[in-house]
């Protein structure tokens, strides 16, 4: 195994860049090596919340293929998309969003993105499918548009081989935590693994109509492994001194960011920061989150007594005041249920990340 990590470069205690870790994370490796990884990602997920990885096992031909499908859907016209449209088929959360369709920061008037998103399931349908019948809030089946031909096939095609880095990085994540590499596989025999693909049309207007791309928001599973677009800067990081850092795309690498969940499990030690995208390129952009966590009844107990060692360079703001920042309020008993900012929004768990309704 490789390994080249970017140090976390700190300025006045706030990051200024994203770190970036090239390392098989598949392959097996010396323990020594592995450990060596796992400090970095440790750092990382300290300072920053958010890394790069590249050789993470995708190949580039899924990739491809997923660009071509997701093109392919995005373009068809908006009333063959509604006939999915996620209100009113399959579990609430599967299915088509169309553009506005969310808003996950309050502040603002509306994510101007279109997403389709999508559960667990096995290409070859099991009759009896126990993922599928443990997925929680997920449970139930996907919905499928019949165009473009082979839509499920090369959506499901990259969903397992995302499900896969989701497990590896599990392995490290507890590395990094001082635990037992296993610690986590137990706990995540049907992990929830929630997929998207979103497509953001060209945005010329200014953001001062409270129309952007996807709203400040943080992600609530344990983390994000996201595919951006190359070529295209969209993505960006809230640091402690409140500056928006570019989440430049770099060709090859996928984005992993700590969610909520893996924060909490922390006590923020691990940060869930704050990101939000919008996409002023002139042509259209794709991403492709996938919301990974751990099986849906696994308690979130706080194990940062196990840390040793730790030098928590981060800043002291947690989770709460990162919330009360962005005009909301956060309850920090409960992993699954809702944020009330101070706008009269409600902030709903949906997928991977907080959805928002007007109360
Ligand atoms: O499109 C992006 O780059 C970010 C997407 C995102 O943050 C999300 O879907 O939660
Ligand atoms: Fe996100």
């Amino acid at each position: 195994m490789s390994l080249v990590a970017s140090a976390v470069a700190l300025n006045g205690g706030a990051f200024d860049s994203i770190p970036f870790l090239v390392s098989d994370i598949g392959n097996a490796s010396t323990p020594e090596q592995r450990t060596a990884l796992a400090h970095e990602i440790r750092n990382t997920c300290i300072n920053v919340g958010f890394f790069y990885i590249t050789e993470h096992g995708i190949p580039q031909e899924m990739i491809d293929n997923l660009f071509t499908i997701m093109e392919a859907y995005f373009s068809l016209p908006l009333e063959t998309k509604m006939k999915l449209y996620h209100k009113e088929v399959g579990s609430g959360f599967k299915g088509y969003a169309p553009a506005l369709d969310s808003n996950l920061d309050p502040m603002n008037r509306g994510d101007l993105h279109e997403g389709f998103e999508i559960g667990w399931e096995e290409l070859i349908p099991k009759e009896r499918d126990e993922k599928r019948a443990n997925d929680g809030a997920m449970a139930g089946a996907n919905v499928w548009p019949s165009e473009p031909a082979g839509f499920r096939e090369v959506y499901l095609n990259y969903y397992h081989a995302a499900v896969n880095v989701g497990r590896l990085l599990f392995r490290l994540f507890a590395l990094a935590l001082d635990l037992p590499e296993t610690y986590f596989d137990d706990k995540t025999k049907n992990s929830a693994a929630v997929m998207r693909i979103n497509y953001y049309p060209p945005q010329t207007g200014l953001e001062s109509g409270g129309i952007v791309g996807i709203g400040a928001h943080s992600d609530f599973q344990c983390f994000t492994i996201l595919w951006q677009q190359p070529g295209i800067q969209a993505l960006q990081l809230l640091n402690s001194q409140k500056q928006w850092i570019n989440a430049t795309p770099i060709p090859g690498t996928l984005v992993v960011n700590i969610g909520d969940q893996l924060a909490r499990w922390t006590n923020d030690i691990f940060r869930s920061t704050v990101h939000r995208a919008t996409n002023r390129s002139g042509v259209g952009r794709y991403s492709v989150p996938m919301f990974f966590g751990t099986d849906y009844h696994v308690p979130i107990e706080i194990f940062t007594l196990r840390f040793r060692g730790v030098t928590a360079t981060r800043e002291a703001g947690s989770l709460v005041r990162r919330r009360e920042a962005l005009g909301g309020s956060y309850d920090r008993r409960r992993v699954t249920d809702v944020c009330r900012p101070a706008t009269g929004k409600t902030l709903r768990r949906a997928g991977g990340r907080m959805s928002s309704t007007t109360t």
